[in-house]
């Protein structure tokens, strides 16, 4: 599954370049019955099972000591703390992370307790295993490293890089379907184009997830561009 993040895209360019290393460890390598079984069954009965403790346990302990000082090992779950891009922003500067995908219903509690540093959940929804939130992590932490995305400036204008959602984008052709592009971005004048770029990334954060501005400290400037947007809006 990892090869997605390892072998396509701004992730797997990463990779090659060394600006990150990406080790995997697998439960199954740890087992000792010729079932190579990884799955166990929850005390107190109910459905679905949890990761078998043993395996699981060894091969955490050996990333681990591959690790050496200074890892955060992180958890994915529906349970954790929603992830976020203030959180990928932190997770950017850890040196080494080391993420824990769970399986079934999840692990027995006492890891948890005993070998997890953090737990992050990408969402109220609940997937067949940690892994593609695990990637999801890996691609949000990583295109914040220096040196990976093209134009840092691209990563601060990420939508949510300020908090805000993005603004409308535009490429060729200038009519599409009869739609022209916004006449501000043909105009060569990149104050104007920088200030519709804002205004449009406000007016869309109040039209769409208005809790968001409830964060934001918004300057003079950007106090008047949304109230215009909201006027023009309300017309
Ligand atoms: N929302 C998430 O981040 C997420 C993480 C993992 C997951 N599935 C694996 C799993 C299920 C139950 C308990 C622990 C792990 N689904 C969703």
């Amino acid at each position: 599954m990892f090869d997605s993040v390892s072998n396509y895209g701004v992730t797997g360019r990463a990779l090659k370049k060394g600006i990150f290393e990406l080790h995997r460890w697998n439960p199954r390598d740890f087992t000792l019955d010729k079932h190579r079984t990884v799955d166990d069954r929850p005390y107190g009965g109910g459905p679905g099972m949890l990761m078998m403790v043993q395996p699981l346990q060894d091969a955490i302990r050996a990333a681990k000591a591959q690790a050496g000082e200074g890892v955060k090992t992180i958890y994915l779950s529906p349970q954790g703390k929603k992830f976020d891009q203030v959180a990928a922003h932190n997770m950017a500067k850890q040196s080494k992370l080391l993420l824990v995908c769970g399986r079934y219903e999840g692990i027995d509690e006492r890891l948890i307790e005993s070998e997890i540093d953090e737990e992050w959940s990408i969402g109220d929804f609940v997937l067949s295993g940690g892994e593609l939130p695990a990637m999801t992590l890996i691609d949000a932490v990583t295109r914040l490293l220096p040196g990976v995305l093209g134009h840092n400036l691209s990563a601060e204008q990420d939508s949510f890089q300020n908090g805000l959602l993005d603004c409308p984008h535009y490429t060729r052709p200038e009519v599409l379907n009869d739609k022209a592009v916004p006449q501000v971005l043909l105009s060569g004048n990149h104050a104007k184009i920088e200030q519709w770029r804002m205004q449009q990334a406000l007016g869309r954060t109040w039209l769409r997830r208005p809790e968001l501005l409830t964060n934001l400290a918004l300057t003079d400037e950007q106090k008047q561009l949304l109230e215009a947007f909201q006027t023009d809006y309300l017309q």
